[in-house]
């Protein structure tokens, strides 16, 4: 099958650090993929360079075969980003956020009609905010809070979707909520990225990883990325008694 995204050989710089060093991945659709790594590994980085919003030294990245701007610019691909990343106080509700989704169809004026209404409740439905639609989004728990950027990219209509860390604060049935929407998202056929700390979670959620540090050290079935040399490679030693695979 093609892959949806095509990394190839991407080196990207920050002055003096280099983020990324010669990253290659092919992402398949209709699959969740875990992008696992440590603390300044690269992943957002990487997620960045996919989106067209970080422009690699060296390599390329095609989205169904398209450069990552002109792909963002149709819509084709949806950004959960951390938490950290989203003013939480501006004053804007749920249904307003998914409907920023539907932007890029309603040309200068921005003005809905009927379709970008349905295509809002639609998507609200399906990430279970639908009886949160007026509510500001602070105003949420951060299991919700990560849905209703989800629930933005479906509107949008998006077929590939990049998840920054969206397990970071959110309670365990919260999280699995957001698995179960992945995982449906996935079985449409879109094509998921999720970055993830959550060793213990990747089971159930990915059917495949790839671990990352400057360059991928491996792509594949999630029970051999967890094996305890793959993810001692990946996080150093210490790691292994916390997955609980020695
Ligand atoms: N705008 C920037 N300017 C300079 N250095 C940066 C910038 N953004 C990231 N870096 C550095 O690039 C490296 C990769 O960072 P990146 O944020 O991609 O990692 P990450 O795996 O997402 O980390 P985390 O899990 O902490 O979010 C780190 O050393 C980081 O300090």
């Amino acid at each position: 099958m093609t892959a949806a995204i095509q990394v190839r050989d991407v080196v990207v710089r920050y002055g003096e650090v280099l983020a990324l060093d010669g990253v290659t991945l092919d992402v398949a659709p209709g699959r969740v993929t875990g992008l696992i790594g440590m603390n300044g590994s690269g992943k957002s980085t990487l997620f960045k360079t996919i989106m067209g919003l970080v422009r690699p030294d060296r390599g390329r990245v095609l989205l169904e075969g398209a450069d990552p701007g002109a792909a963002r610019r149709r819509g084709v691909v949806g950004y959960v980003p951390q938490s950290e990343d989203v003013d939480w106080d501006f004053p804007v509700g749920v249904r307003d956020v998914v409907m920023m989704g539907r932007y890029g169809r309603q040309g200068l004026t921005r003005r809905p009609r009927p379709a970008d209404h349905g295509a809002v409740a639609e998507a609200l439905e399906r990430a279970e905010l639908a009886d949160y639609a007026d509510r500001q989004i602070g105003q949420l728990s951060g299991g919700q809070k990560k849905r209703v950027f989800v629930a933005r990219a479906i509107a949008q209509g998006a077929q590939i979707l990049l998840l920054d860390e969206p397990f970071a604060g959110v309670d365990k049935r919260s999280e699995a909520t957001l698995v179960r929407l992945l995982r449906e998202l996935a079985t449409d056929g879109r094509t998921i990225l999720v970055s993830t700390h959550d060793l213990q979670a990747l089971p159930q959620l990915a059917d495949e990883a790839a671990l990352l540090l400057r360059r991928v050290l491996f792509h594949g079935p999630v029970d051999q990325a967890l094996r305890p040399a793959n993810l001692a490679l990946t996080f150093g030693l210490d790691v292994l008694d916390q997955a609980g695979a020695a």
